[in-house]
């Protein structure tokens, strides 16, 4: 059966803060995301990108509207169902928060520990593959504090692809790397669109990125104010 698209965004508005502070960060979104493909989602800074990451995330609470991420209602979702959905993701943000006492590969690991109990011998064989993919076979027994910021951007995407996320949700992933490394990323993840079914939405200014997009989605002030398929016809 069709699973139809993993991300569904209908009428979403968003504040922050209460009272006299209570301020709109989103106004209105509509948003379907095909599955496979590969979304930049691009705007002025505080124009509401992060916002929507989080929420399609299940970082935040959806206060008004509806995001149907995996065919799943986020408004008045339980907890439960939240987590659920959570390991389903990837998620590559700008902090890249690698634990600073372990190795590129044993920081590649946890991104599968969230999915529970698995064979070591297979988790490290799947972890070593995945850093090897971002080009760091020569790695994977160094601590961050031994990493350039770019090979630790590259361990954080690694982990964020080790568990075969249905979505990849990503801010500014690229911004650390230099040319080529930022290339590769992009190919791996137009690859895993097209042979997994990965989708991935990111928050990027990296014309290598944009250059390459299935689509480009332009906040300003929280609101959609362009959405493009470069490539589509
Ligand atoms: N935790 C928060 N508390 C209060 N206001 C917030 C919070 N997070 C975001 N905002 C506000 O919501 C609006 C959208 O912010 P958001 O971080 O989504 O923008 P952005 O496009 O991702 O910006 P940037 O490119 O600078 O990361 C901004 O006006 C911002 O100040």
């Amino acid at each position: 059966m069709d699973p139809g698209p993993p991300v569904v965004i209908r009428g979403l508005n968003h504040w922050f803060g209460a009272g006299e502070a209570r301020k709109q960060a989103l106004y209105d979104i509509d948003l379907t995301i095909a599955r496979g493909s590969l979304t930049a989602v691009v705007g002025p800074s505080g124009s509401g990108k992060t916002t929507v990451l989080t929420l399609v995330g299940c970082l935040r609470e959806v206060q008004e509207g509806s995001v149907r991420l995996l065919g799943h209602e986020l408004r008045h979702a339980k907890p439960n169902l939240l987590m659920l959905l959570r390991r389903r993701l990837g998620f590559i943000f700008q902090a890249h928060n690698l634990h600073d006492s372990l190795t590129a590969i044993e920081n590649v690991r946890m991104g599968l520990q969230v999915h529970g109990a698995m064979d070591p011998r297979r988790e490290i064989e799947a972890a070593g593959h995945a850093l090897a993919l971002l080009g760091l076979a020569d790695r994977m027994d160094y601590l961050p504090a031994n990493l350039s910021g770019g090979q630790k951007q590259r361990v954080a995407i690694a982990r964020a692809l080790v568990g075969n996320p249905d979505l990849i949700l990503a801010d500014e992933p690229t911004a650390a790397l230099d040319r080529e490394s930022g290339s590769n990323v992009v190919d791996i993840l137009m690859r895993l669109g097209k042979a997994r079914g990965t989708t991935t939405i990111m928050v990027t200014h990296d014309g290598r990125i944009l250059d390459r997009a299935d689509r480009i989605v332009t906040l300003e002030e929280g609101r959609i104010v362009a959405d493009t398929a470069p490539f589509a016809g």
